[in-house]
């Protein structure tokens, strides 16, 4: 079964519509976005998923003491590393347990484990933007557990998950009905259609 990341949380109703929904992994961004919430805020909504759901921070660019102080005062079990973050530099983190996730384009190395992940993130050239991309272009390249993202929706992940048959997928601005307002009818659609084409 395909597995499902829901991203760009910031209200406890989303929290709980996509836990009951069944995902596996739940996101809050730390990083400048619209969808940005403080670490105190993820706390509280973290507070909210059970053991089973992995809750994830979300960063772009900034140092390891900054996502360290972040993901400790947020209580995240793991983080999402977007941009210009130097291989190495974070093997302190997953020392305290932490689970690391590396978002890459489809340029990169695409097999799981080779920047010192656990998880690896396939994503858009332009993170956060939404937009939809060649899919298809990463279809037998990535390996592992790897997340397809970028520009997913409930209308077209049957389509993506054909295109590139990913490990899991992860959706933020998808089920959104503008930029960091989520909704709970296109989360719960979202993992229904995931679900039904993985
Ligand atoms: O959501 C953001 O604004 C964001 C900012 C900085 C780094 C990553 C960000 N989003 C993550 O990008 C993927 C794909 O999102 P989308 O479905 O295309 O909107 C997802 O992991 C988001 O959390």
């Amino acid at each position: 079964m395909v597995y499902v990341k829901i991203c760009g949380l910031s209200e406890p109703e989303h929290v709980t519509t996509a836990v009951e929904a069944g995902a596996d992994a739940i996101g809050f961004v730390m990083t400048r976005s619209p969808r940005r919430i403080a670490p105190e805020r993820a706390a509280e909504l973290a507070a909210l998923v059970p053991a089973h759901v992995l809750t994830v921070g979300v960063f772009r660019g900034e140092d390891p003491d900054t996502v360290r102080a972040a993901a400790l005062a947020s209580g995240v079990r793991a983080i999402q590393l977007h941009g210009k973050h130097p291989h190495g530099d974070f093997t302190a983190l997953k020392d305290l347990g932490l689970r690391l996730i590396r978002a890459v384009d489809a340029e990169a190395d695409l097999r799981c484990g080779a920047y010192d992940e656990d998880l690896l993130l396939v994503d858009a050239p332009h993170a956060g933007s939404g937009q939809a991309w060649d899919w298809a272009a990463v279809r037998g390249r990535a390996s592992g557990q790897w997340l397809l993202a970028g520009g997913l929706s409930p209308s077209n992940v049957t389509e993506a998950i054909a295109a590139a048959a990913p490990w899991g997928v992860d959706v933020s601005s998808g089920v959104e009905t503008s930029p960091g307002v989520k909704d709970p009818a296109l989360i719960r659609a979202f993992l229904e259609t995931a679900r039904r084409a993985g």
